[in-house]
């Protein structure tokens, strides 16, 4: 087994390394460490969560003289969160040596940064937009710096930040150690490698295996229209601590953070037009579990290292692999157990085989929970809460007198059934009988759509299911038009003047049995 202190390191670097309470070095660790302390070019790829921030950080901390009062390292980020979470990992790690490392980067007070890079800063952390202008503007002196790091290599190139860097190169001196790190690299590093680096050393671990094995990976084949529904039974029934939902755009973001919140989620939206206030807000929160889902463009995609996120969720199909394996790489860090769940619209499938392909990894197909199974899952959860209040020492002094009074005039069943009533069903209500989503459904202008389930009739025909809402409505056949059940729900649109109908309808009547789901769509045109 190898030790951290078997390496060169200081005692102060140990003491570091110790108080963040790392016992031995992760492999990437054990090769990196060795080759930056002697002053080797490095490309280091591993694993997502396998500990690379150390891996260049301890080195470098090592390296760094903290009675010099000049930068001596600069570590490139490609967003503003990981530059805050490297700087905060290595200030923790460089503490007691006294190391000072600083974040900068855009959307936060030049001024600010200004001052605090006069205080004697010896790492700086920076988003290569704004590291350059404070080059530019002079108030980043780089005479010293013998070491630049480029955390999350391939991403960088990929955002086009190419010439900012290559600008970056242009101000620091010749003679630098450079470092490359990131789980994935493509083939365009090389270049990079070529140009920049002296016979660069290349550390990979886990090579051919890119996804970390203990991500349990699965899809549901949902079509476009019913994706929030999936999303929020699937929260429903899985025991989720944290999660970080992926989606395409920022709109979609907005759109889906909304949508949650709404239905009583602990939702955070995260993406790059918000306000750099705004976006560290809902980052502090989610990292202290005040918001429970991080709803997140791929910008929360690389680096960002919150242990306790159970799930990763890909609201939206990644656009290409290397999306794919850092975004699930969100959970299942440091060895802890995570759950990466895709939902696959049909016509996306092919994007599901071609990322089986490239990562070799294999995604089982899943079964969306009906609406009993989440009900079920919800009454085990409740009864698991009123279960620990009972064994916990709460006082129920100011309660117990209420209820000796209802035992008057009502039985114990039905004074409890009352009071979990109160406490519960307006959660129930909202996840379980009519789900209102205002987002984008797809439906046609003019139509407003709904949603049935029909989850317990899976032998109710198409033809049975438009009798059903023709005669309970009052609107005709040909009104109700053709409609299709897919898999445990069907859905129909009608035109809008009769919608409030069909809607009565479906609400106050189940059809054979069948739950009512509806979910009034936006025309697409005015959205
Ligand atoms: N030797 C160690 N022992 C225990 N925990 C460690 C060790 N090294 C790192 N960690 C912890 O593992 C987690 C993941 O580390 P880190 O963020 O550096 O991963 P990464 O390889 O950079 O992942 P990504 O590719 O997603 O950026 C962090 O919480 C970190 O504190
Ligand atoms: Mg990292």
């Amino acid at each position: 087994m190898t030790r951290f202190d078997q390496f060169q390191l200081s005692p102060e670097i140990l003491r570091g390394i110790q108080d963040l309470g790392f016992e031995e070095p992760s492999p990437i660790q054990a090769e990196c460490i060795p080759a930056v302390l002697r002053g080797e070019d490095v490309i280091g790829q591993a694993q997502t969560g396998t500990g690379k921030t150390a891996a260049f950080g301890i080195p470098v901390l090592e390296r760094v003289d903290p009675t010099l009062n000049e930068v001596q390292a600069i570590i490139l980020a490609p967003t503003r969160e990981l530059a805050i979470q490297v700087s905060e990992e290595l200030r923790r790690i460089g503490r007691p040596k006294r190391v000072k490392t600083l974040p900068i980067y855009g959307g936060q007070s030049i001024g600010r940064q200004i001052k605090a890079l006069q205080q004697g800063i010896h790492v700086v952390i920076g988003t290569p937009g704004r590291l350059l202008d404070h080059l530019r503007r002079g108030t980043l002196k780089v005479d010293s710096v013998e070491m630049v790091v480029l955390d999350e290599a391939d991403e960088m190139l990929d955002m086009g930040f190419i010439d900012d860097i290559e600008e970056v190169f242009r101000f620091l001196p010749g003679q630098r150690q450079l470092l490359l790190f990131s789980a994935t690299m493509p083939p365009a590093i090389r270049q990079l490698a070529q140009k920049y680096m002296r016979k660069p050393k290349y550390i990979t671990v886990n090579r051919g295996e890119v996804t970390v094995p203990i991500i349990k990976q699965y899809y549901y084949r949902v079509l476009e229209n019913f994706k929030v529904e999936a999303l929020c039974r699937i929260l429903d029934s899985e025991e989720v601590d944290l999660s970080i939902v992926f989606c395409r755009t920022k709109k979609g973001v907005d759109e889906l953070t909304e949508a949650l919140q709404a239905r009583g989620y602990l939702a955070g939206g995260l993406h790059g037009d918000l306000a750099q206030q705004q976006r560290d807000r809902v980052m502090n929160a989610f990292r202290n579990g005040e918001i429970e889902l991080l709803v997140a463009t791929d910008v929360a995609a690389r680096g960002i290292d919150v242990g306790s996120v159970s799930h990763v969720i890909n609201y939206d199909i990644p656009q290409d692999v290397e999306s794919y394996v850092h975004r699930i790489g969100r959970t299942g860090r440091a060895g802890r157990k995570g759950f990466a769940l895709t939902l696959v619209t049909p016509r996306e499938m092919k994007q599901l085989r071609t990322i089986e392909e490239e990562t070799g990894a294999r995604l089982k197909a899943r079964e969306l929970p009906t609406l009993e199974e989440v009900a079920a899952k919800q009454q085990q959860t409740w009864m698991a809460q009123i279960e620990e209040t009972i064994r916990s020492d709460a006082d129920f002094s100011l309660f117990e007198d209420m209820i000796e009074q209802l035992n008057e005039k009502f039985s114990p069943e039905k004074v409890a059934a009352a009071a979990l009533y109160l406490a519960f069903s307006e959660r129930f209500a909202k996840n379980i009988d009519a789900t209102y989503n205002f987002g984008e459904t797809g439906a046609s202008p003019g139509m407003v759509r709904f949603f049935i389930n029909v989850g317990r009739n899976a032998n109710l025909r198409p033809q049975e299911l438009a009798k059903a809402i023709s005669e309970n409505s009052g609107i005709s056949l040909r009104q109700v038009g053709r409609i299709n059940i897919y898999d445990r729900f069907s859905f129909v649109e009608v035109p809008e003047d009769v919608a409030p109908f069909v809607y009565e309808a479906l609400r106050q009547s189940k059809i054979n049995g069948a739950r009512v789901n509806m979910e009034p769509a936006r025309p697409r045109n005015k959205v």
